[in-house]
């Protein structure tokens, strides 16, 4: 049995969010923080792995909004860590579209459809506007009647750009420039720089003994005096608060249970709000067959069937000479992808890429097909607001139930989907937590107060055998049972093996 640690607040979840949220935490001085992660790693969805000879993004790889009127912060925070970063623009993927012959379509045609598809997404919300957000009304003709060309426009539109709804907040407040991290410590190394500000670091690694890995919350306790939370290998760890970081799809799953269940409100916010699954798969070749000249870093793949290997980006930007193509899979195809093997889904790859660049091209010498919609810890890869949301979901999907705070990508209300979201909401919900842990402080003092001013009258009822609670519960004053906050009493830790 471990020896019972004294904290305040326990986080769950170790990525971009909850780490924000221990820092400003910790900065306030309320350092007694616990912070329970299931992987064995920080950075959740920021995750490097080394492949090929080099670190591939796995989940974020762009810093997006860049240029613009004010700094990003995660900009600022990649500068701060030395991060190294490039400027990467897909604008032009459209001028080098391939049909299934390897021909590439002519500009002409191009700007054509792109008009015409962007017309025809911003008619697509104005509808939904006039009509409250109802789909009902909004005709469409369906992906099946949509040549190649412009499904693969529409899914560049849709699906690969952007996670925010219209206006693009990102766009409008931190410009509309991209940085695509290549850097072999991994973006996830921008994280550990401001982790380390705060926790403890010995030769580069994280070892200060707050942060607990493979700890996977399963079931959730609370009430008005404080939480519980018990952990896959047994461990029950007890707090005044919590701040949940976990993802939206995670909340939407069943792996972590909460009693009493969480209200209406929340749950039903948390149903509202999609899941998008977005997949990037690497394939290393012995030698390049692919274009590499100015504007030619991304290309499509016009097919007919929406989604299908679209979206291509080549790596010798970001890591010359590594022989490395990047294919974006999202929602359905990352599904059926994610249900077959690396080997079914290497030869539809290089199906597709002997369509456009000729059946001589070499083999792919390896395939790394990341699994986000299958890992229990993440079930998908970022939230998509409804296309409408009106201001109780965003308030109904951040807000707070009694001592459980919620942060995260997905509470971001300007910035959701993104790294800078989840590191906003995540000082946010800081902050919104220091707020209130000092008005409980004032209650409880006032209530001391009272409770001092009521001695003389407990002295007297002592006589009549009355308790404490007796005394003031008749006078109808609300003085708390427990109070966590005076006194550290905070988290109690107990692991059974
Ligand atoms: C493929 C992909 C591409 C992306 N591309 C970009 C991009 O280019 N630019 C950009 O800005 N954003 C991008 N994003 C989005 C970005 O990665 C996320 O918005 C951000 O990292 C989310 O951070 P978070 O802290 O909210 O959540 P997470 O990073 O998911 O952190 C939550 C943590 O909680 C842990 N956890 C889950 N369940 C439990 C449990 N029961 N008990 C304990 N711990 C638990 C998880 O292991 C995880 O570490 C991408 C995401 C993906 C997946």
């Amino acid at each position: 049995m471990d020896s019972p640690s004294s904290s305040s607040v326990i986080i769950v979840g170790a990525g971009v969010s909850g780490l924000s949220a221990a820092k400003v935490l910790i900065e306030n001085g309320v350092e007694d923080v616990v912070i329970l992660e299931a992987s064995d790693r920080i950075g959740g969805r920021i995750r490097k792995q080394d492949f090929g000879g080099v670190s591939v993004e796995l989940g974020a790889g762009w810093i997006v909004g860049v240029g613009g009127r004010e700094l990003n912060p995660v900009l600022d925070l990649a500068l701060k860590s030395n991060l190294r970063t490039i400027f990467s623009d897909y604008s032009n993927a459209r001028y080098n579209i391939y049909d299934r012959s390897g021909k590439i379509f002519p500009r002409g045609l191009v700007e054509e459809t792109y008009k015409k598809e962007v017309e025809s997404a911003v008619q697509k919300l104005k509808k939904l506007e006039a009509g409250g957000g109802d789909f009902s009304n909004v005709t469409e003709p369906p992906t099946t009647q949509k040549t190649p060309i412009e499904l693969a426009i529409d899914f560049t539109l849709h699906d690969f750009e952007m996670p925010e709804v219209e206006p693009i907040s990102t766009f409008l407040d931190y410009g509309e420039r991209e940085f695509l991290v290549a850097d072999e410590r991994g973006y996830e190394h921008m994280l550990y720089k401001m982790a380390e500000d705060v926790l403890f670091t010995s030769e580069g690694k994280l070892l200060d003994s707050r942060l607990k890995f493979n700890k996977v919350v399963r079931e959730l306790q609370h009430s008005r005096n404080g939480v519980t939370v018990m952990t896959e290998d047994g461990c029950v760890f007890q707090a005044n608060y919590m701040i949940l970081s976990v993802s939206i799809g995670v909340l939407q799953s069943n792996l972590i249970a909460f009693n009493p269940p969480l209200p209406r409100w929340k749950t039903e916010a948390i149903q509202k709000c999609d899941v998008i699954v977005y997949t990037k798969i690497f394939l290393k070749f012995p030698y390049k067959f692919w274009p590499c000249g100015p504007g030619q870093e991304f290309f499509l793949y016009a097919h007919e069937r929406r989604g299908y290997y679209t979206f291509w980006q080549h790596m010798e930007n970001a890591y010359p000479g590594s022989n490395m193509l990047v294919v974006t899979l999202t929602n359905g195809e990352s599904k059926r992808v994610e249900a077959q093997s690396d080997k079914e889904t290497l030869n539809e790859a290089m199906a597709a890429l002997k369509d456009m660049f000729g059946p001589d091209i070499p083999e792919a010498t390896d395939i790394l097909v990341p699994r986000w919609w299958n890992n229990r810890f993440q079930r998908g890869s970022y939230s998509n607001y409804p296309m409408i949301s009106d201001n109780q979901f965003v308030h109904d999907i951040k807000n707070p139930v009694g001592r459980l705070f919620f942060t995260g990508e997905h509470t971001s209300e300007k910035f959701s989907g993104y790294v800078h979201g989840g590191h906003l909401a995540g000082i946010e919900t800081g902050k919104a937590l220091l707020e209130e842990m000092e008005k409980e402080k004032e209650r409880t003092s006032e209530s001391e107060n009272q409770a001092f001013l009521l001695e003389p009258l407990l002295a007297l009822t002592g006589s009549l055998s009355l308790t404490q609670n007796d005394a003031v519960s008749s006078l109808k004053c609300d003085i708390p049972k427990r109070s966590y906050l005076s006194g550290k009493v905070g988290i109690a830790e107990l692991c059974y093996d």
